[in-house]
C-alpha cells in the first residue's frame, strides 16, 4: 500500500499531497536532508531503469523530478510491501502534473497555483493501476524484510505484477468503526438488495453498472459549480407545491406526480417495478452480531467523482499527458540547494498566515462551504497557529493545511453514537411503544426517498416498519409513499422484515395522523415507525410553527432533517430554522445530506449545516436507489474538502 505521495517544490512548498496512512514527517525530512541538502546518500540512478530509492525506518521512499520546474514527486510506502507499479505512478503523476500546471508554474509563484483538481487525476491513476492489478496479479504482495532489498528482480516481472490491493483500503478504512466488521458472507445467495427508484425495465437478474443505473434513473448531470447547482434546484419544477394554507387549500400542482412513479400513481395501479440485483456487500456488510450495517461513503464516492471529472477533463488530461511526454530525468544536484529555503523552526505570526488563510477561505467557498463557516474555520485555524513554531522542513501551507484538516475533523465528528440499529434495539427493549423516527426538510430535497432508503435498511435488519404518510398536503405525496411501500414489501419477501403504510389521505392534521400511526403501530406490533412530513420553506413562519405541534404529538425519538448537498449557502438558514422549530427543549437529532452524488467533491454543505447547528450528519444520500444510503465517513469528507 502506498502510504503517502507528495509533490514538493524546490523551495520546500508542498504543492499537493495525498496521505493514506500518516507517515512521520521525519521520513521525507530525512530524504531532503540526506539526499538533497547534504547529499550523503547516493540514490539509485534513474538510468538503471527504476526510480531512485531511499530507505528510512522501515519505509521505502521513491521519487522523480521535473527538473526545469524544480519539482520533486515523492512516494512513500512500507518496505515490507513491494509495489512494482510505483515507478509508473511517479511517471504518470509527473506527466499529468507538469502538463496541467507546468506553464502556470513557470510564470507564477508556486504558492498561488491552485492544484485543487489534481486529486481526481491522481485517484484515476491509482485506480487504473489497480485495474491492471486485478486483471493480472491481484492481491498484496508482501515481501520479507530481506527480500525487499532486491527490488529490481521483482520489478522485471511486469508493470502490474505484484500490485497490491488499492490505496482505498486505507482511504476508506472502516476498521475504525465501532461495529466489528465481519468478512462478507459469500455463502449467502446473491440478494436483490435494491431497486431502481426511477428505473426503466431491466432484464431479470441483471445488475446494472453505476453508469447504467444513472442513465436509467435519469439522474441529473453532476453539478460542478454553485450556479449549476442552483439552476438545477430551480429547474426541479416537476413537483410544484400546493399553496400551503388552511385545510382544503387550492392545489397548484394539479396532477403532477413524482418522477419515478409516473406510470399510474393516482390510479393506484402502479406496478411494483423490476428489481435490480445488487449484492448486499456493495452497500453494506454483516457484523459479527449478524446486523447489516451501511457502508461509509467510501470508494463508491470516489468512483462517482472520477466519473464526473473524467467526462469534463478527459481532453485536458490527454493534452497534459502529451505535453509532459518529454519531461523525464533529473539532476539532484541542481535541485538540492533549493531545499535550504524550506520554512522550518519559524514562530508563526498573523502576518505570515494572512495570505495563505485567505487562499484557504476561498478554497472552502469553492467547495460549497458557506462563507460564515469558512470564515469561522479559518479564524480557529489562525488561533491555533499564531505563536506556534513550525517543525523542520515544513511550510506555512502544509502547517495550515494540517490544522484545517484537524478543524474539519473536529467539527464533523459526532460527539455521540449515531448507531441507529443499536438505538432502536435499546428503545424496543425498554418500552412497548415503537421506535419513532421522522423526517423533515424543505420541498423536494429527498425526504420520501431517503425515508424509504432507511426503511429498506431496516428491512435488511428484519425490522417491522410502519411508514406514516403525514404529508397530507402535497398532492401525490401519499401515493408516492404507497408506491415505495409496495416496492419495499416486494423486497421484504426476500430481505426479511415487514413494512406497511399508515395513511389517512389529504387535508387532515399531520400531527394527529402521526400520533395515530404510533398508536396503531404499537397495537399491531411494528417496532419502528417512520414518519414522512410535508416539505416546507424554512423561512415561512406559519408552516414552520406547525412542526412544534408535530413534535409534541408524535414525539419522535429521532428527527432527521434532509438537506440537499447542492443547496449552497441557504443550507445555514435551513438548518437553523428547522432546528429552532420544535419548541423549547426539542431539537433536530441529525441531518441526512441527500444528492451527494451530484456535487462531486463540493461537499461543503455538510460543514455548513453542522457548523450552524452543532448537529451531526447521520446519513448521506448517494443516488436514486434504495441502497444509495451511506454512513458518514469524516475522513473521506475531510479529504474531499481538502483536495
Ligand atoms: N441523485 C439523487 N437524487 C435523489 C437523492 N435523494 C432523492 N433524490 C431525488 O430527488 C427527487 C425528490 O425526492 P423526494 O423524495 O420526492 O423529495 P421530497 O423531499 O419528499 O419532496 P416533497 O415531498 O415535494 O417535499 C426525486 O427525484 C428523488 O429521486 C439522492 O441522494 N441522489
Amino acid at each position: 500500500m502506498l502510504d503517502t505521495f507528495e509533490i514538493v517544490t524546490a523551495s520546500g512548498i508542498v504543492l499537493w499531497s495525498r496521505t493514506y496512512v500518516p507517515v512521520g514527517a521525519h521520513v521525507i525530512n530525512s530524504l531532503i536532508r540526506d539526499v538533497f541538502i547534504e547529499e550523503h546518500t547516493l540514490p539509485q540512478s534513474e538510468d538503471s531503469g527504476s526510480k531512485p530509492t531511499y530507505k528510512k525506518d522501515g519505509y521505502t521512499v521513491k521519487w522523480t523530478q521535473a527538473k526545469d520546474l524544480g519539482l520533486v514527486f515523492v512516494a512513500v510506502y512500507q518496505s515490507l510491501v513491494h509495489l512494482t507499479w510505483i515507478d509508473k505512478l511517479l511517471d504518470n503523476v509527473r506527466a499529468l502534473f507538469v502538463g496541467l500546471y507546468g506553464e502556470q508554474l513557470k510564470t507564477e509563484l508556486s504558492s498561488v497555483v491552485n492544484c485543487d483538481r489534481f486529486g481526481s487525476y491522481f485517484d484515476r491513476q491509482m485506480q487504473e493501476l489497480e485495474g491492471q492489478s486485478d486483471s493480472s496479479a491481484p492481491g498484496i504482495k508482501i515481501t520479507t524484510p530481506d527480500s525487499s532489498i532486491d527490488n529490481d528482480s521483482a520489478e522485471e516481472s511486469g508493470p502490474a505484477a505484484g500490485l497490491q490491493k488499492p490505496p482505498q483500503r486505507a482511504l476508506f478504512d472502516t476498521s475504525a468503526d465501532s461495529t466489528p466488521v465481519q468478512t462478507p458472507d459469500t455463502s449467502r445467495p446473491t440478494t436483490p438488495a435494491s431497486r431502481i427508484l426511477a428505473g426503466k425495465a431491466r432484464p431479470a437478474g441483471a445488475r446494472m453498472s453505476r453508469r447504467d443505473r444513472k442513465k436509467a434513473s435519469g439522474s441529473p448531470a453532476p453539478a460542478s459549480s454553485g450556479d449549476e447547482a442552483s439552476a438545477k434546484r430551480k429547474g426541479k419544477s416537476a413537483k410544484k407545491n400546493r399553496t400551503w394554507g388552511e385545510l382544503g387549500a387550492e392545489e397548484e400542482d394539479g396532477d403532477m406526480v413524482l418522477d419515478y412513479s409516473q406510470s399510474d400513481i393516482r390510479g393506484g395501479a402502479a406496478e411494483v417495478e423490476q428489481l435490480e440485483e445488487i449484492h448486499q456487500d456493495t452497500w453494506g456488510r454483516k457484523t459479527t452480531r449478524g446486523e447489516f450495517v451501511l457502508k461509509d461513503l467510501d470508494e463508491e464516492m470516489d468512483a462517482i467523482i472520477q466519473e464526473q471529472n473524467a467526462k469534463k477533463d478527459t481532453a485536458a488530461a490527454a493534452a497534459a499527458t502529451a505535453a509532459a511526454g518529454g519531461i523525464v530525468g533529473s539532476s539532484l544536484g541542481a535541485i538540492g540547494g533549493y531545499f535550504r529555503n524550506v520554512v522550518g523552526g519559524k514562530t508563526l505570526t498573523k502576518e505570515d498566515l494572512a495570505k495563505s488563510l485567505k487562499a484557504m477561505e476561498e478554497h472552502l467557498l469553492r467547495k460549497n462551504v458557506a462563507r460564515e463557516a469558512a470564515v469561522r474555520l479559518c479564524e480557529s485555524v489562525e488561533r491555533d497557529l499564531v505563536g506556534m513554531k513550525t517543525p523542520s522542513f515544513t511550510t506555512i501551507e502544509s502547517t495550515l493545511r494540517t490544522s484545517m484538516e484537524k478543524a474539519l475533523t473536529r467539527i464533523l465528528t459526532p460527539t455521540s453514537s449515531l448507531d441507529l440499529l443499536r438505538e432502536i434495539s435499546t428503545i424496543n427493549s425498554s418500552r412497548s411503544r415503537p421506535y419513532v423516527l421522522s423526517i423533515v426538510g424543505v420541498n423536494g430535497v429527498g425526504k420520501s426517498t431517503n425515508l424509504s432508503k432507511i426503511a429498506f435498511f431496516l428491512l435488511q435488519n428484519h425490522h417491522r416498519v410502519l411508514i406514516a404518510a403525514a404529508d397530507t398536503f402535497r398532492s401525490g405525496a401519499v401515493e408516492q409513499l404507497r408506491v415505495h411501500v409496495r416496492n419495499l414489501q416486494e423486497l421484504s419477501k426476500r430481505e426479511g422484515g415487514s413494512v406497511d403504510l399508515f395513511e389517512k389521505g389529504y387535508g387532515k392534521d399531520a400531527a394527529n395522523i402521526a400520533a395515530d400511526a404510533v398508536v396503531y403501530a404499537e397495537k399491531h406490533h411494528f417496532n419502528v415507525v417512520l414518519i414522512d412530513t410535508a416539505g416546507r420553506r424554512h423561512n415561512d413562519q406559519r408552516l414552520m410553527s406547525s412542526l412544534e405541534k408535530f413534535g409534541k404529538l408524535a414525539n419522535p425519538d429521532k428527527i432527521l432533517m434532509v438537506g440537499e448537498a447542492l443547496v449552497g449557502t441557504d443550507s445555514v438558514a435551513q438548518a437553523r430554522n428547522f432546528n429552532a422549530s420544535f419548541g423549547a427543549g426539542r431539537k433536530l437529532d441529525g441531518f441526512i445530506i441527500s444528492k451527494t452524488d451530484t456535487v462531486g467533491d463540493m461537499v461543503g454543505t455538510l460543514v455548513s449545516m453542522v457548523h450552524a447547528t452543532g448537529i451531526p450528519v447521520v446519513f448521506l444520500g448517494t443516488g436514486q436507489h434504495y441502497s444509495d444510503l451511506r454512513n458518514l465517513n469524516v475522513g473521506v469528507i475531510t479529504r474531499l474538502l481538502m483536495s
